[in-house]
């Protein structure tokens, strides 16, 4: 469960009084996500997210994540709304935690999704990418190639415990991509984590973003790989071509992708799926047998990473060349 940080209620209310959030009537701690604690707070006013941001989250990269939420709600993407406290600031401190309260976004993710749902991420996502021109603020992207390498050196040397032999497909993997990865692609504000768990529904209707913690500057057709591997993928491992066309033609709806980003999608997946293997490999390795959160399987991202691997054609997604 995702409450790393306890928080008592006077602190809690004292805490309130810096914002005009109503008077509280309850709280209580969310057991999902796996990176900062997460409350939900009902209060006199609307119901209300206090996240206490955690400690792989940077402090000085909270002004980029909560402006950017600001940014795109404002261009009328649906996206929590960081509620300004009364001196203006969007962050606070509880329990010894940088800490801000969010609007709350009324929607369920959905644990089986379907085509027509992919279908609403692809065009939310690249809603999302138009949205985000403009946002001011820049993050690079920590998790991206020139990262993946100092990533991987953290945990190979007991990567063999997860499977045999992974030391030389990895780091084969990292001098290929170190090589093929593109260039001069359309780039801008990406969200870097649009799983499922971060996509809420009513009905068949999508009603919103939620969590914005990885967004960064990086090229806008990455992050189309993440949603291909994060939705397109069955629970055996088979690719399912009609979510992935259904994904990439309401993305296109929105915004077109160009020749150029087609050809690279096998190259970028490549390197979506090493990502999500990389971080899930190193929680594998150190996250302590007990610990209140869930491990996401490794190996689910080197299955995904290898299918990649043999696409000879980017029609291979779904896509109609
Ligand atoms: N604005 C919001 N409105 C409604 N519910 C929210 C909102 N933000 C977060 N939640 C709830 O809190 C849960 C965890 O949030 P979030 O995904 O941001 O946490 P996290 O720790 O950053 O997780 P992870 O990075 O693992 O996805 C969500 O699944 C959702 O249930
Ligand atoms: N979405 C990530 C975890 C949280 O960022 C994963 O599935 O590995």
């Amino acid at each position: 469960m995702a409450v790393y940080t306890d928080i008592a209620e006077d602190d809690l209310k004292w805490f309130l009084t810096e914002y005009d959030a109503g008077t509280l009537l309850s709280y209580k701690g969310i057991a999902e996500g796996v990176e900062n604690s997460n409350f939900l707070l009902h209060t006199s006013k609307d119901p209300l997210i206090l996240t206490l941001y955690e400690k792989r989250v940077e402090k000085s990269d909270l002004p980029f994540f909560l402006g950017l939420m600001q940014h795109l709600a404002a261009r009328g993407l649906s996206c929590p709304l960081p509620l300004p406290r009364r001196d203006g600031a969007l962050l606070g401190s509880l329990s010894g935690r940088p800490a801000a309260l969010i609007s709350f976004l009324e929607g369920m993710w959905l644990r089986k999704p379907e085509a027509r749902h992919c279908r609403e991420v692809g065009r939310a996502l690249a809603e999302m990418h138009v949205a985000g021109d403009g946002f001011e603020l820049k993050r690079a992207n920590a998790l991206s190639i020139d990262g993946w390498r100092g990533l991987w050196e953290k945990s190979e040397a007991r990567a063999g415990e997860v499977e045999p032999g992974l030391q030389t497909e990895i780091r084969s993997e990292l001098d290929f991509l170190s090589t093929a990865w593109p260039s001069g692609l359309p780039a801008g504000v990406i969200h870097a984590d649009l799983f499922p768990d971060n996509v809420f529904f009513l009905g068949d209707q999508l009603s919103g973003l939620i969590d914005f913690y990885f967004a960064c500057n990086d090229l806008l057709a990455y992050d189309v790989s993440i949603c291909l591997n994060a939705w397109c993928f069955e629970k055996d491992g088979a690719y399912n071509i009609t979510k992935g066309t259904a994904m990439l033609e309401g993305y296109q709806s929105v915004r077109p992708l160009s020749d150029a980003e087609i050809s690279a999608l096998p190259v970028l997946s490549r390197g979506s799926s090493l990502r999500f293997f990389l971080t899930r490999l190193y929680d594998w390795l150190t996250t302590p047998e007990g610990a209140m959160v869930t491990k996401k399987d490794p190996l689910e991202y080197l299955r995904k990473l290898r299918f990649h691997r043999q696409i000879k054609s980017p029609a291979e997604y779904g896509l109609s060349l």
